[in-house]
């Protein structure tokens, strides 16, 4: 960053410019694993009219009156079984994935994160970048895949801040990297290291991302498609002898139909055709969180082996492993070109 006071009259306010920024955003969690805070990060997160596309005078009464009184309490109680001593496991990584791409890109950057949904907020980091100096800003929703529920919304939410800014920073975003060969490179590095490590060879490698409504598809939201080619991409490479894959959505919210076949039933009905040996993964998540932690390793464990499975894995997301950091910094780096000396 440059100090520019010496070029200043001498009763001009200190101002600092000229410094580049990224912000690494991920979805957002609760600031406690408890009723309260999960009701406040719930109704911030459905609020939002990109992830539940219905009209806001039918919605907000469903939301208010019904699912805001019954799901933070269930909701917190799963929180509360992959909390950590640091605190929400997806503000935790996402802080140390930010933390390890502040000491690979170096000083010619600065480095922040933010969540979608909760704290620290897009608006308030955005602010401190620019405080710091950075006029510009390349922001890095961790969303491989791209959706509208997703990708968007970060966008969106900084471009809410933005509107609310005299002085603007200059706005880079980085694309969706679903097919992007260093993503997949970073995968199939780490998941084979998994496999390799696991105590047991799967028969089956189930790749689950996260779902959406069905009706986003018809839409044109590309998000299934993405999925899709990511899992196809991955499965080249991490092709073994008498491993099969499947891809599945999992996190159905609501009564709509949604995106398929479901991880759940799916485990069900592996186990239920005689499959012994299973392996889960989660490429579409940047950081393991309640989604992967609870439903897929504790819940997807139970559905499996009561379905007459015997040996589960539930496999860690890139997380700060070395294939995934190289990966964030090359995507990164890429996306900065001519912000930075390469
Ligand atoms: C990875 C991409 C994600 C997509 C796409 C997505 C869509 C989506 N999610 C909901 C509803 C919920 N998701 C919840 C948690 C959650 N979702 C993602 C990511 C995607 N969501 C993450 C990373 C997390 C975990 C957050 C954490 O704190 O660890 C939840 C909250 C938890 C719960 O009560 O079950 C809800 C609700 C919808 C409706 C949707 C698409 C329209
Ligand atoms: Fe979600
Ligand atoms: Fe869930």
């Amino acid at each position: 960053m440059t100090w520019q006071n010496q070029q200043l009259p001498a009763d001009h306010p200190a101002v600092k410019s000229g410094g580049v920024g990224v912000l690494i955003v991920n979805l957002g969690t609760p600031d406690a694993p408890e009723k309260g805070p999960v009701k406040r990060y719930l109704a911030e997160f459905l609020s939002d009219r990109r992830v539940v596309e219905i009209p806001a005078i039918a919605w907000q009464p469903i939301l208010r009156g019904i699912i805001l009184n019954t799901r933070p309490k269930k909701s917190a109680h799963a929180y509360s079984q992959v909390w950590s001593e640091e605190g929400s496991p997806l503000a935790v990584i996402t802080r140390k994935q930010a933390e390890a791409m502040q000491t690979r890109l170096g000083d010619d950057v600065t480095v922040d994160w933010a969540m979608r949904y909760g704290t620290p907020s897009i608006p308030e980091r955005i602010q401190a970048l620019m405080d710091a100096g950075c006029e510009r800003i390349l922001l890095a929703p961790l969303y491989p895949q791209y959706s509208a529920a997703t990708t968007a919304t970060v966008v969106d939410k900084a471009a809410d801040k933005l509107r609310t800014m005299r002085w603007q920073p200059s706005l880079r975003t980085l694309p969706p990297y679903h097919d992007d060969p260093a993503y997949i490179d970073a995968l199939a590095d780490d998941l084979s290291r998994q496999l390799d490590a696991l105590a047991f060879a799967p028969e089956v490698l189930l790749l689950s991302f996260h779902g959406m409504p069905q009706r986003t598809l018809e839409l044109g939201d590309p998000y299934h498609c993405h999925c899709q080619k990511t899992s196809r991409l991955l499965q080249e490479r991490l092709a073994r002898p008498g491993l099969r894959f499947r891809t599945t959505f999992q996190s159905r919210f609501g009564p709509a139909k949604w995106l398929g076949p479901a991880t759940d039933d799916t485990l069900e009905e592996e186990a239920q055709a005689g499959t012994k040996r299973l392996a889960i993964a989660a490429p579409g998540f940047s950081a393991d969180c309640l989604e992967t932690l609870e439903e897929l390793a504790i819940q997807g464990r139970e559905q499996f082996t009561e379905a007459g499975g015997e040996q589960f894995a539930a496999l860690s997301c890139l997380n700060t492993s070395p294939a995934g950091l190289t990966m964030l910094e090359q995507l990164l780096r890429r996306e900065l070109s001519g912000w930075i000396r390469s």
